[in-house]
């Protein structure tokens, strides 16, 4: 499936033009108009001005990703005034497949021309193009959370942040055991896509990452102004495995022993990885304080800690937003923890994914199929993404009367004991 060369969406391609703008996809190796598009999508976020380098670093890593832009051709700037990327990524779900979902990034609408339309026409765009493709769900994470659920994204992960007051916690964790040492990204960045690679296929709701998003992961990219202050530390296995990284920057103050470490990001592919990386942050030398963002709900830092209050949990926030395109190939291809049988009543306004299906689970196996069956369980196709990764959100769904019938009968079948986790950002 060559998705980068589908043609534009025909419906957003008119409701757009109704408005006198022009969509079009960009043609990524016309180095002139992708940094156009480059510039635009920096602006939409508020970010500095792009250089050369970055420019050329960017056109390099994303070049790979299906690329559009909305143009208004009344005004002298030839850069677009709304973007959009996307591009099939493998996200992982219950029981380890890893199914392919339509990954949408970098929406972005110029301040001048916001709230005419822009969004809602490129968000259909992708979906039809997805659904169209036959891909079974979308995903996105977001800059705010009250855009995407309009378009049936649901958030399935959450995500937490975290302060430790490390001179008030010991370590509490059991011995670890393997091998840390420094390195750099340039040495190590082959070796920590495939650690990367274990780590997203370990856990549901984790993505495979394309060669930016990993990059992006062991050490600065181009145009990074806190490049000289990152810190990479490997860890390996007893036999020499790598299993894990931490990425990561330090800041001082005034007093010299009491440094804050920011964690840019830690890989752990294994149990004794993720000890042993945290163990060697929180006994840092001259350190007071370590932070780290986009870590699952279970995180084991609590239990790894003598004092459970030194490490403070600052933040729970939606993460992973999951729009289900087709309900029988999403839900067959996970595995669920019990057996059942359920028939939900699945609403879409975008009339892809509505209808009634009964779902069947034998040894931890579905069928899908349409029924004229009672529903057991009504839900917009928003709350169907919230629970599909196994989050235990629809208890909480039902008495917002976002899911209505045997909540409690879905959440049985639908979680897992392990909660999803999605650890990056894209
Ligand atoms: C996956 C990602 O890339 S997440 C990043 C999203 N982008 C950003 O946050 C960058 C800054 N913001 C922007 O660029 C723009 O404001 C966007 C992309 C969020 C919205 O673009 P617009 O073209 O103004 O949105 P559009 O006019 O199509 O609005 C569609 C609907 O969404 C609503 N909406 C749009 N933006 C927001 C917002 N920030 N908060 C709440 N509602 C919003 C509109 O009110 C409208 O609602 P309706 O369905 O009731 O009519």
């Amino acid at each position: 499936m060559d998705y980068r060369t589908q043609p534009i969406d025909p419906t957003s391609e008119r409701d757009l033009s109704a408005g006198g703008l022009r969509l079009a996809l960009v043609d990524t190796t016309d180095a002139a108009a992708f940094d156009g598009w480059i510039r635009a999508d920096f602006r939409g976020f508020h970010s500095g001005r792009p250089k050369e380098e970055v420019l050329e670093e960017a056109r390099g890593y994303l070049g790979g990703r299906r690329t559009t832009g909305v143009y208004d051709d009344a005004i002298p700037t030839r850069e677009p005034v709304g973007t959009v990327n996307s591009w099939v990524a493998p996200l992982t779900v219950p029981g380890g497949a890893r199914v392919d979902a339509w990954a949408i990034s970098s929406v972005t609408v110029a301040p001048t021309h916001r709230r005419r339309g822009i969004a809602r026409a490129l968000l259909g765009g992708e979906l039809r193009t997805a659904h169209a493709l036959g891909v079974p769900l979308a995903i996105l994470t977001v800059s705010e959370s009250v855009i995407y659920g309009r378009w049936g994204f649901g958030p399935a992960t959450y995500a937490t942040a975290w302060t430790v007051d490390t001179k008030r916690v010991r370590w509490a964790g059991a011995e670890t055991t393997g091998r840390l040492s420094f390195t750099d990204p340039e040495e190590y960045r082959d070796t920590a896509e495939r650690v990367l690679d274990r780590v997203m296929a370990g856990r549901h709701g984790e993505i495979g990452l394309e060669t930016y998003l990993a990059h992006r992961l062991t050490g600065p990219l181009k145009g990074n102004t806190e490049a000289d202050q990152y810190r990479l530390v490997r860890y390996d296995s007893p036999s020499g495995e790598p299993e894990g990284f931490v990425s990561y920057t330090v800041k001082g103050d005034d007093d010299f022993t009491r440094h804050t470490v920011d964690v840019s990001y830690l890989a752990a592919a294994t149990d004794e990885a993720l000890t042993a990386l945290w163990r060697y942050l929180l006994e840092l030398d001259l350190v007071a304080s370590v932070k780290v963002w986009t870590r699952g709900v279970d995180e084991p830092l609590p239990a790894l800690v003598s004092d459970i209050r030194g490490a403070q949990v600052t933040a729970v926030e939606d993460h992973l937003w999951v729009r289900i395109l087709d309900v029988p190939a999403a839900l067959q291809a996970r595995t669920y923890e019990g057996d059942g049988s359920i028939v939900l009543e699945v609403a879409d306004d975008l009339g892809m994914a509505g209808g009634r299906y009964r779902l069947t689970v034998t040894d931890g196996r579905a069928e899908v199929a349409t029924t004229e069956d009672d529903a057991d369980v009504t839900l917009p196709v928003a709350s169907l993404g919230s629970v599909y990764l196994g989050h235990d959100t629809a208890r909480a769904l039902a008495l917002a009367g976002r899911i209505q019938g045997d909540a409690e009968a879905l959440d049985r079948l639908f979680r897992t004991a392990v909660p999803p986790r999605l650890s990056t950002w894209f």
